[in-house]
């Protein structure tokens, strides 16, 4: 196993899990600035050029796991894998962010959706010619774009 320890911490206006969004589509306009080690700084060079990254990150809150939960959107049972849940045994969470600035070791973002102090593990820039799909499924999701938008979170993670 890798040895994988933070490179970071994000930094956001969220101090409590509850009430928070529970994806960046519902924080359109919440910004965050990750604060990047200072002796990593030098591989930021060339991530400005990125409309969007992926944030990979530790939920450091978490205290527990459950391999059966049910995820914010939904009512039923799922399992974690086919869910978003902090609870997943590795608490890794993953957000695609809007990049707005890349300055010294800090990386400005609009969309975060995170606790303030968020340890980060890595960022890779999303890129539309890897990473783009279509004809998607979205398994038990229902929820429309807009419900996610508008849903907050409850502490059902905590
Ligand atoms: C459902 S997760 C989705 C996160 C990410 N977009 C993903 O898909 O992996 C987002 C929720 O995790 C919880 N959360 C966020 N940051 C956390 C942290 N650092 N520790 C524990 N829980 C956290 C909050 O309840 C938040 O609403």
């Amino acid at each position: 196993m890798h040895n994988i320890k933070p490179i970071g911490t994000i930094k956001t206006p969220f101090k409590s899990i509850e009430d928070m969004p529970i994806q960046p589509k519902g924080a359109k306009d919440v910004e965050g600035i990750i604060i990047l080690d200072e002796e990593l700084s030098a591989g930021l060079k060339d991530l400005d050029g990125f409309s969007h990254i992926y944030l990979i990150y530790s939920f450091h809150e978490v205290k527990r796991e459950e391999l059966i939960v049910t995820p914010f959107m939904d009512t039923q049972k799922r399992g974690v894998f086919s869910t978003r849940s902090p609870l997943r045994p590795n608490h890794i969470g993953l957000s695609i962010v809007k990049l707005k600035s890349v300055q010294d070791n800090k990386v400005y973002v609009d969309g975060i959706d995170v606790l303030d102090g968020t340890p980060l593990l890595d960022i890779k820039p999303f890129i539309e010619k890897f990473d783009g799909v279509k004809d998607s499924k979205s398994g038990w999701l229902k929820a429309s774009a807009e419900d996610v938008i508008n849903k907050r979170s409850d502490k059902r993670f905590e």
